[in-house]
Formats: C-alpha cells, sequence, structure tokens
C-alpha cells in the first residue's frame, strides 16, 4: 500500500520501519538500489521475490547487520543514522529476528537459548529470566520438556518455534522473519502461519516475514511487497498483485500453484 492508499484509507498509519533510497551491494552490481519501504504498525508484511532478488539482504539491512551505502532507515520516527548509540540499543531490543537457519546456539538448550537476550539486555536474576524464557517458549507453542533440549535433538518445527520464542524474548514491537515455514510440511506451515496471526492480534506485534510461501501468503498476511529489479516493484494484497501488469509478478501470482488462489 501506497503512503496516498494509506492517506485514502481515512486511517494514519505508523510506519514503524520507513525506508527510503536503500543501496546495499557487496562487490560489483548493487543487489539494492533505491529502495523504498514502509512498514505499518500492526501489519504482516509479505516480502517475495525471485531467488537471489535480496530479500534476505533487506531484511538483513533494515536490523542493521548488513551496511548500505546510501538510503535512510527510520525506525519509530527515528532516523538510525542520527541517534546515539544508547538509542540505537533501546531500538533494537524493540525487535526480534527469526533466522532463515533458527540460529540458535548449538551448545545451549532451548530454556538457556531463549534466556540469552533477557540476560544479555535485562537485569534479571537467573532465576526470573527462566521463567520469562519459559514463558515465551509456551507462547511459542513448544511443550514445556522441550526447555532442556538442545537444538540437535529438536525437528525442523520445534527449531523454528524455539527461534520465534528467543525473537519474542524482549516483547518486540516488531518481527523480522526469514522463511519461516521453510522446511515444515504443510500441517506445520499452516500452525505456524495461525501462530503469527495469534500473537499479532493478541500482542499487537508488527511482522516483516521474508516467505515464499503461498499459502501463508493467501492467509496471513495484510500486504506483499514485491522485490525485483533491486526495489520493490508493487505492493498490495495477495488479490491485487493478481491483477498487477509485471511479467514475474504475473507469473508468480497466477502460475499453476498460484491459480487456485481466487478472490470475491
Ligand atoms: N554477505 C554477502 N556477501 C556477498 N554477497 C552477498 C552477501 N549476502 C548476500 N549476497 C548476495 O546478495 C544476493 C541476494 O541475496 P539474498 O540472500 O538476499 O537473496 P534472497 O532474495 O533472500 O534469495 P532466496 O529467496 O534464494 O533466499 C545474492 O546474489 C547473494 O549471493
Amino acid at each position: 500500500m501506497t503512503d496516498e492508499t494509506a492517506r485514502q484509507d481515512g486511517r494514519e498509519r505508523e510506519a514503524v520501519i520507513a525506508a527510503r533510497g536503500l543501496v546495499v551491494g557487496f562487490s560489483g552490481e548493487p543487489i539494492l538500489e533505491g529502495l523504498d519501504i514502509d512498514v505499518w504498525r500492526g501489519e504482516i508484511l509479505g516480502v517475495v521475490g525471485g531467488s537471489g532478488t535480496g530479500k534476505s539482504v533487506l531484511l538483513r539491512t533494515l536490523i542493521g547487520l548488513t551496511a548500505r551505502s546510501a538510503g535512510t532507515i527510520e525506525v519509530f520516527g527515528r532516523d538510525f543514522d542520527r541517534i546515539s548509540g544508547e538509542e540505537r540499543q533501546h531500538i533494537g531490543r524493540r525487535w526480534g529476528v527469526l533466522f532463515q537457519q533458527g540460529a540458535l546456539f548449538s551448545s545451549l538448550t532451548v530454556l538457556q537459548n531463549v534466556a540469552v537476550p533477557l540476560r544479555e539486555h535485562m537485569r534479571l536474576s537467573d532465576d526470573l529470566a527462566d521463567q520469562l524464557a519459559r514463558l515465551k517458549i509456551e507462547m511459542a507453542g513448544l511443550p514445556a520438556d522441550a526447555c532442556g533440549k538442545y537444538p540437535a535433538e529438536l525437528s525442523g518445527g520445534m527449531i523454528k518455534r524455539a527461534a520465534l520464542a528467543r525473537a519474542l524474548a524482549l516483547d518486540p514491537d516488531i518481527v523480522f522473519l526469514d522463511e519461516p515455514t521453510a522446511g515444515l510440511d504443510p500441517i506445520g506451515a499452516a500452525e505456524f502461519d495461525q501462530l503469527i496471526l495469534r500473537l499479532r492480534d493478541t500482542l499487537g506485534l508488527t511482522v516483516f516475514m521474508v516467505t515464499h510461501d503461498l499459502d501463508s501468503l493467501v492467509t496471513i498476511t495484510d500486504r506483499i511487497a514485491v522485490l525485483g529489479n533491486r526495489r520493490v516493484l508493487v505492493d498490495g494484497t495477495f488479490a491485487e498483485l493478481k491483477t498487477f501488469d509485471h511479467p514475474w509478478v504475473r507469473a508468480y501470482f497466477n502460475g499453476p500453484r498460484a491459480e487456485h488462489f481466487t478472490f470475491g
């Protein structure tokens, strides 16, 4: 949705993230060039694009893990380049991240993994950190006996849930999810979708979700941003994107796997 559409909605939308003119590259041609994107408070934004278009690079750039050579990023209305280190740290605590492979510490149990951000950022006793970590683990839909397990002892779905519990540890306002349902069976993926939806509805979370999962896109996203030609080509609902006139967008949203999703 563009700024204009947001205004036409008659509702004031608050951009949790507003990035403008992002340029990101490693060597050679930039991966992202002149990219603008907004993430609105309380929405589930899906980010799609062909393989290698820079979805994960965008996610990492927005959270400050990948450097950009140009562009601005406002987070909660604050220009990230113009704030003190202390404020940056404070803002960093307001987001949680679920990386593609979970990125759990293999030598720590699930409970210890989830307690890491609590111990790092809050001055909590070990006991209180453990209690809070148990709560997040339960919120992520894991059984209590998962707390004492190591990542190697978990299924793919449990790893995603443990990583989500860790992302939720500091009660973030926004969570960044990189392909959260990749590698899950269809039942596990649908359960994970519902979990994300429930967390958004009950906690008022904002969700930035990179995904290739058409079912997730249809079922839980409010809006989808399509990456292509190094920027956001277009954004809108799944139904809107089905009618957008661009070869890749048409092929993606009306291809053999998407054509059965029809809208009133
Ligand atoms: N640290 C890095 N150093 C050099 N090149 C990188 C680095 N990170 C990403 N790239 C390159 O940037 C491009 C975009 O990568 P990215 O992982 O963002 O793609 P993606 O859209 O998430 O792809 P996929 O859907 O396959 O996960 C790729 O060509 C990748 O090789």
